[in-house]
């Protein structure tokens, strides 16, 4: 392995020159240091694709406490040789990371995707079309410090597209939307164009049309998905195990399934920046900490009373920041939780070294401990 020059397989993958001023301090310590962009991840190791254009796989990961520190796709890692085989020193400092909230376990949640431009949001045309679901991937894609697309499939299955396109640039005012078909081909052109050189993400409810968008965009043809012609049009598929796949035209394409349905988490900017018109008015409102509920002098409600904003967008945006603040708060109580536990081991550690200082049976505290 040797460090990438331009135009080899990591600048293909996104790799830049604020990525090689990260890799210099490493670079400086151990000349001999490659970096690599992790295509998968299994537990406790990975798979990196590296500069000589190969994928390299059991690589296992550096030991971290905190979650958000283990290596995720996307992440682009330090590899040095140690021992027999190359390992993962460390991951370059994330431009962008999808987290999702943490389990009952995990208080602090766990990044499913790393240093990705633009989020790819999937929403079929096949199906009801979900203004409050849209809002909701909007604001996920802004809160991961993500650009979002807003990408409507099956458009071949459609017949009022443009009114289609319509709603759905009101729900994510300043976001690009694009009409596609995997199937007739339709807009797939357009929408490469638009992900040129970066790293795109797929997120979207099941049946959607992401692994066949994923086929139409990496040009895998049938090999992700195998097509099932069943009569609700969803079908079946089977995924490969690899999440970061190589565009034709330069960047990648991430795909994992953890990610294509997750719930927000710490989103209230994404929030925001979603709801930018509300967020805009109420800075116009009266009272600075205006409810827009009764308040006089509310220009939110102002202009809804105008026709100029719907009311259903303030129900959407109260009804996620709601979300947000309930995950935040559950997030906190595991956080505090966590933070007793180590509390208690460490107090019952303490105890243990004192009864034993004292003579004691180490952990009885002279309670049922004899002297020796
Ligand atoms: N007519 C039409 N059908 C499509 C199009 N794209 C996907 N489909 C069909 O929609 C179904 C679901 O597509 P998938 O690509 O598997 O959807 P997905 O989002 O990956 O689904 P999950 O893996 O469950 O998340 C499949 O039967 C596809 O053949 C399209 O552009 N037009
Ligand atoms: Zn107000």
């Amino acid at each position: 392995m040797s460090v990438p020059d331009r135009g080899d397989p990591l600048h293909r993958l996104g790799w830049d020159e604020a990525y090689d001023a990260a890799l210099a301090p490493f670079l400086a310590g151990d000349p001999r240091v490659v970096p690599g962009r992790v295509t998968r991840v299994d537990r406790g190791g990975c798979e990196l694709l590296t500069a000589d254009g190969s994928v390299r796989a059991g690589f296992v990961d550096r030991p971290a406490a905190d979650p958000t520190e283990r290596v995720c796709t996307g992440d682009w890692a330090v590899l040095a040789p140690g021992g027999a085989a190359w390992e993962l020193r460390a991951l370059l400092p994330r431009r962008s990371a999808f987290l999702r909230s943490g389990s009952t376990k995990a208080a602090r949640g766990q990044v499913l995707a790393a240093n990705v431009d633009a989020a790819l949001i999937a929403v079929s045309l096949a199906d009801d079309f979900v203004v409050g679901r849209l809002e909701r991937f909007v604001s996920l894609a802004w809160a991961a410090g993500t650009r979002p697309v807003v990408v409507l499939t099956k458009c071949d299955l459609a017949s009022d597209v443009e009114h289609l396109l319509g709603d759905a640039s009101a729900a994510a005012p300043g976001v690009r939307v694009l009409a596609v078909s995997a199937r007739t081909g339709a807009g797939v052109a357009e929408l490469s164009a638009a992900l040129r050189g970066g790293s795109a993400a797929l997120l979207g409810l099941s049946g959607a049309g992401k692994s066949t968008l994923a086929n139409a965009l990496t040009g895998l043809g049938g090999q992700r998905v195998q097509e099932t012609r069943d009569s609700d049009g969803r079908g079946r598929h089977t995924t490969t195990a690899r999440e970061l796949l190589p565009l034709p035209g330069g960047g990648a394409l991430i795909d994992t399934p953890g990610l294509r349905g997750v719930g927000l988490w710490d989103a209230a900017e994404g929030v925001g920046a979603t709801f930018a018109e509300i967020e805009e008015l109420a800075g116009r409102c009266r009272f600075g900490d205006c409810g827009h509920r009764t308040e006089p002098g509310c220009a939110v409600l102002g202009a809804i009373e105008a026709g100029v904003l719907a009311s259903r967008r303030l129900d959407s945006y109260r009804k996620l920041l709601r979300e947000n603040d309930r995950l935040a708060a559950r997030a906190d109580a595991l956080l505090r939780a966590e933070q007793r536990k180590e509390w208690k081991r460490r107090a019952a550690r303490g105890r243990w070294e004192s009864d034993a200082k004292r003579g004691l049976t180490p952990g009885t505290g002279g309670r049922g401990g004899r002297r020796r």
